[in-house]
């Protein structure tokens, strides 16, 4: 089992009063690239032990040295292809044999799909891997994290959940595929799932909240340039904020004193912020829940 060590560093880029994570165990998803790897560095740097989360382990590899190279700690690495369901169960159950507890999870990697595809689970992948996999992750983890006893569960949503809808009667798109369409009713699905995890988990002293990170370039959208959507997405990336930037509500939830106790909450730069009404619909955060069980229980 992981014993921390006792080195303490106060600096880095964030705007709250930098916090010492000396002897939390931070679990990152989505750490070799973009958003989660400033996210991982940051955590990183606060004196947290990191594990990143990528799907090769070449890039694992370099994107632990960047991090070593840039903040003077070693971060962990653990494969996983999050598309892939037992590869989410095996990655928490490699996770809970190395480590007894968890006090930080950042649930980060996403991606956005402009044409319909089904992962070898049979799953839509848009879904699978930007809400089933959080979903398993974190269910599977929950021993370890109520463990910590005031872990922080924090999952990265988009404001893209404003135009996403629950398509409960086809929630795989599979009559008609919309890419944005199936992009928002995930990132939707990312506040109702943080939502329900704090109430589910009230009193216990964890919390669950999510965010969106701004509009960040970032590899996000890669792969669907040859579609005017995709086109018009890597055009607008000129406006959009640096990864370093679009990492801090990340960090600020992972890792800020300010918002110590506060869950079930969603937040843009580093504050709470309202999201569409959709989102605050406890009942269908309820329904989410048991058919992500159901979807998920084979
Ligand atoms: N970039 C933006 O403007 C923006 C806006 C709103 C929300 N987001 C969200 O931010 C999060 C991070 O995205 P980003 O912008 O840093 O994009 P990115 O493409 O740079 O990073 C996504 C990360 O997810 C990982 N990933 C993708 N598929 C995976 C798989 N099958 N298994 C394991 N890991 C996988 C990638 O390796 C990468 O590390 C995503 O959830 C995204 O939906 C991004």
């Amino acid at each position: 089992m992981f014993q921390p060590s006792g080195r303490r560093i106060l600096f880095g880029m964030t705007s709250f009063a930098r916090s010492d994570l000396n002897g939390k165990i931070a679990l990152v998803t989505g750490g070799t690239n973009g958003i989660g790897l400033v996210a991982a560095r940051e955590l990183a740097r606060m004196d947290a032990h990191v594990v990143i989360v990528g799907r090769s382990e070449a890039k694992l590899g370099d994107s632990a040295r960047v991090i070593k190279a840039e903040t003077g700690r070693d971060v962990e690495t653990m494969k996983a292809d999050l598309e892939i369901l037992s590869e989410v169960r095996l990655l928490a159950d490699t996770f809970s044999t190395r480590f007894d507890r968890l006090d930080v999870l950042l649930n980060n990697a996403g991606a956005f799909f402009q044409r319909r595809a089904e992962t070898r689970d049979g799953i839509e992948r848009t879904w699978a891997l930007n809400h089933l996999a959080p979903f398993v992750l974190t269910t599977r983890l929950l021993p370890l994290l109520e463990r910590a006893g005031d872990a922080r569960v924090v999952t990265v949503s988009s404001d893209a959940h404003r135009f996403g809808r629950l398509h409960w009667d086809d929630i795989e798109f599979r009559r008609r595929y919309s890419a944005w369409g199936a992009y928002g009713q995930s990132k939707l699905a990312n506040i109702l799932f943080a939502r329900e995890l704090a109430r589910r988990t009230a009193g216990t002293g964890m919390t669950s909240n999510a965010l969106h990170p701004g509009f960040v370039r970032t590899g996000f959208g890669g792969g669907s340039e040859s579609s005017l959507s995709g086109r018009l997405l890597r055009l607008m990336t000129r406006f959009a904020i640096t990864a370093e930037e679009g990492a801090r509500t990340s960090v600020y939830l992972c890792a800020s004193p300010t918002v110590h106790g506060v869950s079930g909450k969603y937040f843009e730069k580093e504050r709470e912020a309202v999201p569409a009404p959709r989102a605050l619909d406890d009942q269908s955060a309820r329904r989410l829940w048991d058919v992500s069980e159901a979807m998920t229980s084979v």
